[in-house]
């Protein structure tokens, strides 16, 4: 099956579901809707599993890795090559939201979708489409054949996992460069100027980020993305990494499960998934808002806004990991607490 036929099949979240889910929230024996963006969230998880029972059992994270040719240009505070040295130490347990995840008991499953090198490391899924991406500010990152081909290796990850009970998707990614590539997709698909969506990344200079900006207005104008075609804009200046998540979106869509978006790079690639289907806007659930000029700019497209505000900017999956314990506090208070009718309390639902 083609890209196009597994897009054709993401169906919307079922609006019955999600009514049923409001229902017990506001029959549940505390102040109306006082739960806030939490309950909305449980509902629409509601929605995409098409049934009011909601827990979250068995959530996971993907972290897609991957190296950008226009690191060449100057565009990042350190050298390519960590890259390759954070998606080993996922395997090890020693990044950051490897640290994160070990305190809500969440696994992290790292993939290297197009690392610069050879890694051999046990736990590394091994599904790279190239070497790194080309340099965008001279030429195309990658073919339009190998985009498909990275959201493809996305999408079977993510039903593969689903296949083995994970209920829940975090997103997160490594790549030196990728706030570049993330730039300038958002540039082109929100219609901003270039100087409004770019910002540090990992600790630039504001004289690093004047040069940045010029890099990421000449890959546009070198590439000419059409802001119509979201694959057209993934390929000539998203990344492999990019690539993946869109994937990991579009999987979990087809598997009517929810997938948690983390910082700004996580939000482009959802926002290319929603631009590439509709439909996988319903399954997609918000973490916290990047620090990244970008970051706030791109939720509000989606239509998302963030549980935490935190001013995190470091990718990985761990603004998403952070949010999945208040996501299951919410679902314990959605199914362990009595009803306003089992505490013989009045419903006060005329008051809203
Ligand atoms: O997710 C974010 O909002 C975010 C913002 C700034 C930096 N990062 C992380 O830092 C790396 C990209 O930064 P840079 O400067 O190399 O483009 C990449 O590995 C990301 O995971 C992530
Ligand atoms: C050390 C380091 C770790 C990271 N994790 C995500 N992006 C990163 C960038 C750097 C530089």
């Amino acid at each position: 099956m083609n890209l196009q036929d597994k897009i054709a099949q993401i169906e919307p979240i079922d609006q019955s579901a999600v009514e049923r889910s409001w229902r017990r929230w506001d029959s549940i024996a505390k102040p109306l809707r006082s739960l806030g963006l939490l309950e909305q969230a449980v509902t629409r998880i509601a929605g995409m599993r098409r049934e009011p029972e909601v827990t979250i059992e068995k959530p996971c994270v993907v972290a897609m890795c991957a190296d950008n040719g226009v690191v060449d240009e100057g565009v990042t505070q350190t050298s390519r090559d960590v890259t390759a040295v954070v998606t080993k130490n996922f395997t090890t347990g020693a990044t950051s939201v490897c640290s994160m995840a070990r305190v809500a008991g969440i696994p992290v499953v790292p993939v290297d979708i197009g690392v610069a090198c050879d890694i051999e490391a046990d736990g590394l899924i091994r599904k790279k489409i190239a070497y790194g991406t080309q340099n965008m500010a001279q030429g195309p990152a990658m073919t339009r054949d190998q985009a498909v081909a990275a959201i493809e290796v996305g999408i079977d990850i993510t039903l593969d996992l689903a296949r083995q009970g994970y209920d829940l998707f975090a997103t997160g990614e490594m790549g030196i460069g990728n706030t570049t590539t993330s730039s300038a997709m958002a540039a082109v698909l929100l219609h901003r100027s270039v100087s409004e969506v770019t910002g540090r990344g990992a600790g630039l200079t504001s004289e690093g980020v004047r040069h940045k900006i010029a890099v990421i207005r000449r890959a546009i104008a070198v590439n000419q993305p059409d802001p119509d075609d979201p694959l057209d804009v993934l390929a000539k200046v998203g990344g492999f990494d990019i690539a993946g998540l869109v994937g990991v979106y579009l999987g979990g869509a087809l598997a009517h499960r929810p997938v948690l978006i983390d910082g700004f790079i996580s939000s482009v690639a959802a926002l290319c998934a929603v631009r590439l289907c509709p439909a996988a806007a319903g399954y997609l659930l918000p973490s916290h808002v990047s620090d990244e000029p970008a970051g706030a700019l791109v939720l509000e497209e989606l239509g998302l806004k963030p549980f935490l505000t935190c001013g995190m900017c470091l990718g990985e999956g761990t603004g998403a990991v952070a949010a999945i314990p208040i996501l299951r506090m919410a679902c314990a208070v959605y199914n362990d607490m009595s009803t306003f009718a089992e505490v013989e309390i009045e419903e006060y639902k005329h008051l809203k």
